[in-house]
């Protein structure tokens, strides 16, 4: 059985997002999204919210499922028994993190990268653009489901946004 994890913050999850995860769910037998938990940082949305999300948007795919996570990727990957991680990359820029970051986990576990190219049509997509644009009246409509559109629009009304 092959399977990659999709790791992310997903705060919230985008159409850039979806894109990768649709593409890798056609590649493996099982994906795996694992939504970080970082008690570092307090999102817009909380992970058990972000993974309902994700939940909604993907359950189309027969094999796909979403899980949280803490700590480190490799253990992650370890626990639900993927060899492989697939990060979708949106520009040059990316590349130089990931790529420390894909060496670093193939140093401690073995655990491969799979680097997918976004659709251009997604390239400028971030969850922070789309909040921060959100924030500010602006359309986000083409750039997330919408359940999470609606999700972010009452978020944001409620905190007075
Ligand atoms: C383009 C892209 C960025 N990320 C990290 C997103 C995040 O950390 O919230 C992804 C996760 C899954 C699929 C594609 C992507």
């Amino acid at each position: 059985m092959r399977r990659a994890v999709c790791p992310g913050s997903f705060d919230p999850v985008t159409n850039g997002h979806l894109d990768i995860i649709g593409r890798a769910s056609r590649l493996f037998d099982e994906v795996i999204v694992g939504v970080l938990i970082n008690q570092s940082k307090t999102g817009l949305f909380t992970v058990d919210e972000r993974i309902e999300m994700l939940r909604e948007a993907t359950g189309g795919y027969g094999n796909v499922r979403i899980e949280s996570f803490q700590g480190l990727l490799v253990d992650f990957c370890r626990t639900v028994q993927a060899a492989v991680v697939v990060k979708g990359l949106r520009a040059v820029s990316d590349f130089d993190y990931e790529l420390k970051m894909a060496q670093m986990n193939i140093g401690l576990a073995g655990v491969e990268t799979l680097f997918m190219p976004t659709n251009p049509l997604y390239s400028f997509l971030s969850s922070s653009l789309v909040k921060e644009v959100a924030k500010w009246g602006g359309d986000v409509s083409a750039h997330v489901p919408d359940h999470v559109l609606d999700a972010l629009r009452d978020r944001l009304a409620a905190k007075g946004v």
